[in-house]
């Protein structure tokens, strides 16, 4: 079963990409940014870095959802720091797949100005960055540049999951 993050920080295309990938591959999306508890979503329109002790709550809402899936499934999620993806795929127990959407801080920035009538302010862009510890050296991470388009990014991660289905990848575990 296929279980995929899209992950990075606010602005590098998660929900974009991970929606397009599922229709792609007729997997359910899950907008993770839906999972968080309301007190996350009033910090973050109010400009406030989350703590981790913010974000476990979250993270484990995703992790139960993961545990849950029936079918395959692609989850947009920041996953931010390293121990937070090491929660999700203790939680997930079995192949966990990341596709990292990395760039500078201007395109990022771009995309943060360029959506209308999201929660999250430009602002918190800087402290997204901070956080991120990219997932380098990690199991099943496929690495994308937002440079790309969505269309050429998606291009690329379905070619890559049904390269890694083919070779077993997904199987093992639950
Ligand atoms: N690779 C890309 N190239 C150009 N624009 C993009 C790209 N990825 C996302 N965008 C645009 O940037 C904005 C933020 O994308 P979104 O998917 O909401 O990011 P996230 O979920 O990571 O916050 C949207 O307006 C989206 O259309
Ligand atoms: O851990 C966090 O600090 C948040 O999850 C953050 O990384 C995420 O980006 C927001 O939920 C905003 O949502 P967008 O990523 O859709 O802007």
């Amino acid at each position: 079963m296929i279980r995929l993050i899209v992950m990075g920080v606010s602005g590098s295309g998660k929900s974009s990409v991970g929606e397009a990938i599922a229709n792609r591959l007729s997997l359910q999306f899950i907008e993770g940014d839906a999972l968080h508890p309301e007190s996350n979503v009033r910090k973050m329109s109010a400009g406030i870095t989350l703590t981790d002790e913010d974000r476990w709550p979250w993270l484990d809402s995703i992790g139960g959802t993961l545990a849950q899936a029936q079918g395959g499934l692609v989850v947009s999620c920041s996953a931010l720091k390293k121990i937070y993806r090491e929660r999700l795929r203790h939680m997930a127990d079995g192949p966990l797949a990341f596709v990292f959407l990395e760039g500078s801080g201007d395109i990022l920035a771009q995309h943060m100005s360029a959506r209308t009538g999201h929660f999250m302010p430009i602002s918190m862009l800087e402290s997204q960055l901070d956080t991120l510890e990219p997932p380098t050296d990690e199991p099943l991470v496929l690495t994308q540049n937002v440079e790309n388009s969505v269309s050429e990014i998606v291009r690329q991660s379905v070619a890559w999951v049904s390269h890694m289905r083919a070779g077993d990848a997904f199987k093992g575990g639950r």
